[in-house]
């Protein structure tokens, strides 16, 4: 694929086998009305650690994608993708159908008037208001009457009748792009669960992307998040075994992926600490550029590493390494040498505090170019001095959801590294 070809020439939906590879086209959500229904008695449910200031979050954001697209990237919008899989009005009521079953309304009157709510609205502003939750004040304006005693009776004083899905603006992770094929996850907590469905109406009916190969699907028992999903190279992939992900996940990942797809030939399972500040792989751990990546240094002796490939009868094999991860990256990848750029350049707390704003959490747009975060100025001083090329993004209002530029992002076409 040539640097000049135009975006529409991109004539596959999907095209992803590296982190690296100049970006071509990502996939982002705006933040929206979402986070105005945080509250703080449910903050720690809907993993949130604080509220953002929607504006602020929301210039942040518009920033971000600036940032990506003078870089080379087309930005598609997750409600841009999903308004336009509703090809007609009984796709549309399907969706509105699995989503009031998803959202745990049973009662047969409240689920006319949320469907009526929903459908009478134009396709893009009933994705958003899906996402952004249901008041009860709203249905109370909308037909207060006729539903009063049930709200009164089923939900007390929560103040939901439908919860908002906060998380969106972290792309990576309800499902991804591995090759020409996509993951779509079940994910590790019901508050995410729902975000999935989305994924699976492009997938199912959008008409670019109905036809892309699944690698795994939401209907699995088992969770895997995208946040702990990273394309080495392009045999090569690493699949974190952390507090979201779980081992069975990537073994069933690892049997559809290395038997179906016509490069990957390896999977190196990462197993990680199980805490909330190292959620996913990419929260400690990000390529920058063919032998540059970044890690959180507190996890460096933490860190287990399981190789899975299949053997001569096509069985899975597994097996534990042993060594320094940069031993062990250098053997998988082939190359001479691997350099680990510590996040907060290996200080204690600098190390501590810019991890938890993302300070490993890079991501990037071509090989030793990646978009961070601005405040984490330790660590991108580090990266600057090994040569690799930042832009920075501000980001005191994104952070609160304990992401990074990786996490609010997903390729969806990158170019293959030369
Ligand atoms: N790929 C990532 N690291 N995503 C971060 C997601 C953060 C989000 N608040 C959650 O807890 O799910």
């Amino acid at each position: 694929m040539s640097k000049n070809k135009g975006v529409n020439d991109l004539e596959t939906a999907i095209h992803n086998t590296s982190e690296i590879g100049r970006l071509r086209r990502v996939l982002l959500h705006r933040p929206g009305q979402e986070l105005e229904n945080l509250m703080p008695e449910y903050m720690e449910r809907l993993l949130f650690d604080d509220i953002p200031y929607l504006q602020e979050a929301q210039r942040e954001h518009d920033a971000f994608a600036d940032c990506l697209r003078q870089s080379g990237a087309e930005v598609v919008y997750l409600v841009d993708l999903v308004a336009a899989s509703l090809t007609d009005d009984a796709v549309k009521q399907e969706l509105v159908r699995q989503f009031l079953d998803e959202a745990e309304v049973q009662e047969q009157r409240a689920r006319e008037m949320l469907s009526e709510l929903f459908l009478s609205l134009p396709n893009r502003e009933m994705v958003s208001q899906m996402m952004a939750g249901v008041r009860k004040s709203q249905l109370r304006e909308t037909d207060q009457a006729r539903l009063k005693d049930y709200l009164a009776a089923t939900a007390g004083d929560y103040p939901f009748v439908i919860d908002p899905m906060p998380n969106l603006y972290f792309t990576r992770d309800p499902f991804a792009t591995i090759g020409r094929g996509v993951s779509i996850h079940k994910m590790h907590t019901k508050t995410r669960n729902r975000e999935t469905l989305f994924a699976k109406f492009i997938f199912k009916y959008h008409p670019e992307y109905k036809s892309v190969p699944r690698w795994y699907d939401r209907g699995e028992t088992t969770s895997l998040e995208g946040g702990d999903i990273l394309i080495l190279s392009p045999e090569v992939l690493a699949v974190g075994i952390s507090q979201r992900t779980q081992e069975d996940s990537i073994d069933q990942l690892a049997d559809t992926i290395l038997t179906e797809s016509p490069t990957f030939r390896k999977i190196l399972a990462f197993d990680i600490p199980k805490t909330r500040s190292f959620m996913h792989l990419d929260t400690v751990f990000t390529m920058v550029d063919r032998d540059k990546f970044t890690v959180h240094p507190n996890i460096l002796n933490d860190i287990t590493v399981y190789v899975m490939e299949l053997d001569e009868n096509r069985k899975m094999k597994i097996r534990q390494e042993e060594g320094r991860l940069e031993d062990i990256l250098k053997e998988h990848l082939g190359l001479d040498q691997v350099t680990l750029l510590r996040c907060g350049e290996g200080d204690e707390i600098d190390a501590a505090r810019e991890q938890w704003n993302d300070g490993s959490n890079t991501l990037a747009v071509a090989p030793g170019e990646v978009v961070v975060y601005a405040r984490n100025y330790v660590t991108n001083r580090l990266l600057e001095e090994h040569g690799i090329k930042i832009h920075t993004i501000p980001s005191a209002e994104l952070s609160r959801g304990r992401g990074g530029p990786r996490c609010m992002s997903m390729p969806l076409w990158r170019e293959d590294l030369q």
